[in-house]
């Protein structure tokens, strides 16, 4: 201070001035880097799409990095980490989205060998090529309790037996075959009771066919359900169920929508059918991608009621919005682009009974959820809710505990909150196989793996031993299920169907569900277990 008091005002104001300039100048340089900052973080959304809800993204991506970067769960697995996020939570616990939010290197987390590298990747860990590669763990523990046969309880060998007591639906409804029957018609007579398609029919590309070329003679709204469908008629009383096209492929679920307001995705339609038959099941429509001109091919075909919710866009766009329970208004209207409208389209189930008796009959979904946003389903508080069930009909013998095991499997893969019901067709009883319908609300968060799904496979540590072999075959090659399905769905016209990283996330949960199974291995030695004598042999 002393020093200052002594100098001259001049000196004074030119040591001032140049604190003030050095000050401007590292302030200038603090700006620039928050900044770039900024726009990386832009540049990154950009390059992934994120619309909304960033902060949510970036949790999301943390997920997935964890798990990509073969992050181990710790401390009792999948089961462990299931029970910790929903079967200790008491149902005011707010929110209702059953969500596996990322904790470090817990979440979702696989051990090994998780393929890296992608869209996705760059978004979600910038820094992965610095980390040492994890050496690829094929499960030879998995493949060797298979083989032991110590594990039948845990590992059920049960694939259908397709050549016995396999009635196909002509030969159950005393059905023949016309002469001029439509592939569709024929595919339906060829249904079974244990599958709906063989796995070399060429019926199914016939199908396919003619859903994407035949000309459409009439368009009406489909009643029920809870969102906008409509039936789509062809020559020779050819059906075809359509949902529209609403958002672009990189459109995630919105981070406030709960799975059942979440939108419809009509590629996850066409998604879930190729999925389904990679998969081996074979319990899913054939769904095709077709893009129709609005005015030509729903406008001018349009039954009275549909008609009447048609209207011109601002921007000069022929739009309708149909009538539903849920996002049927001028607001949420289904547009041409200018004048086109992508959709998926699948092949109508069989009709056959004269009469007005259901030709199907309806399922509750075991473990359903409440559908609710405040309540939380029995099976999300009570861990003995698989034993229960097993006790009841028709989960206590036969096939169809298995088959919910699948099913657990194929929607964790798409990540399909939304099975409150399954259907069977009726004259098969119920040794027969639950289809796989309605898959419009799979494929939208390809960053976040729900635990949740897999629910009944880790409740009842219990799965199909074909399954397991598939996926230990997609984990271990020759091809990873990203590339079967990335081929597989390169044949539909609206290819590409799913966003990239939709596909990286099916190997990435492919790990999750053979991690399950080490876990659910290790809990349940032979001669311990519950359920070990429960017939499941069909
Ligand atoms: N390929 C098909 N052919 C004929 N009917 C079908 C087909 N797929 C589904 N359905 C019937 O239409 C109903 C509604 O279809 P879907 O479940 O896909 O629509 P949704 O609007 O998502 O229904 P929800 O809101 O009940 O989930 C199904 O329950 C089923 O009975
Ligand atoms: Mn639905």
């Amino acid at each position: 201070m002393a020093v200052l008091r002594t100098m001259k005002l001049k000196e004074r104001l030119a040591i001032s001035l140049g604190a003030t300039l050095v000050l401007l100048t590292l302030l200038l340089i603090v700006d620039v880097q928050m900044d770039f900052g900024v726009a990386n973080r832009h540049l990154l959304q950009q390059h992934s799409k994120l619309r909304f809800g960033s902060s949510s993204n970036n949790n999301n991506n943390n997920e997935y990095d964890a798990a990509a970067s073969g992050g181990r769960v710790v401390g009792g697995g999948m089961l462990h980490e299931f029970k910790r996020k929903f079967l200790q939570k008491s149902n005011s616990s707010g929110s209702k989205e059953a969500s596996t939010q990322a904790t470090g290197s817990q979440s979702g987390g696989v051990a090994g060998g998780m393929p890296s590298g992608g869209a996705a990747d760059a978004v979600a860990s910038p820094t992965l090529s610095t980390r040492k590669p994890t050496p690829h763990d094929r499960y030879a523990d998995l493949q060797k309790v298979m083989i032991s046969g110590d594990y039948t309880h845990v590992i059920v060998d049960s694939s259908p037996d397709l050549t016995q007591d396999n009635p196909t639906m002509a030969a159950m409804l005393h059905k023949t075959l016309r002469a001029n029957a439509s592939n569709l018609e024929r595919f339906q007579l060829r249904i079974t009771k244990k599958e709906l398609y063989g796995e070399h029919d060429t019926l199914v590309d016939a199908v396919i066919r003619d859903m994407i070329k035949l000309p459409i003679q009439h368009v009406a709204q489909k009643e029920g359900g809870t969102q906008l469908k409509l039936i789509i008629e062809y020559p020779h009383d050819i059906k075809a169920l359509m949902k529209p096209m609403r958002f672009p492929r990189d459109q995630q679920t919105l981070p406030n929508h709960f799975y059942f307001t979440d939108y419809e995705r009509h590629n996850a339609e066409i998604a879930a059918f190729h999925l389904d038959r990679i998969l081996g099941f074979r319990r899913a429509m054939p769904v095709a991608g077709r893009t129709l001109n609005i005015t030509t091919e729903i406008y001018q075909l349009a039954d009275e009621n549909l008609l009447k919710t048609f209207f011109v866009s601002p921007s000069l766009n022929l739009c309708f919005h149909g009538k539903c329970s849920y996002y049927c208004d001028t607001s949420h209207a289904i547009c041409g682009n200018p004048d086109l409208l992508e959709g998926s389209f699948a092949a109508f189930l069989p009709s056959f009974e004269s009469s007005n008796r259901k030709e199907r009959k309806l399922w509750r979904h075991p473990w359903r959820r409440s559908y609710h946003k405040r309540k939380k389903a029995q099976w999300e508080t009570d861990a003995n809710y698989c034993s229960m069930v097993r006790d009841i009909p028709p989960y206590d013998e036969g096939r169809r505990l298995l088959d919910l095991m699948d099913m657990s499997v194929f929607d964790f893969l798409t990540g399909n909150m939304d099975r409150h019901h399954y259907e069977t067709f009726k004259v098969y009883g119920n040794e027969t196989f639950p289809l796989h319908l309605d898959h419009g609300r799979g494929f939208g968060r390809p960053f976040h793996d729900e635990l949740s799904i897999l629910a009944p496979v880790l409740q009842c540590c219990l799965i199909r031993k074909s399954t397991l072999v598939k996926l230990l075959e997609f984990h271990n090659g020759p091809k990873p299920l990203s590339q079967l399905m990335r081929e597989s769905l390169s044949y539909d016209p609206i290819s590409p169907v799913l966003w990239e990283p939709h596909l990286e996330a099916l190997d990435r949960r492919t790990g999750i569900i053979l991690q399950s199974i080490r876990d659910c291995i290790k809990r349940n030695p032979p001669g311990e277990t519950e359920g070990s004598d429960a017939d499941l042999s069909s």
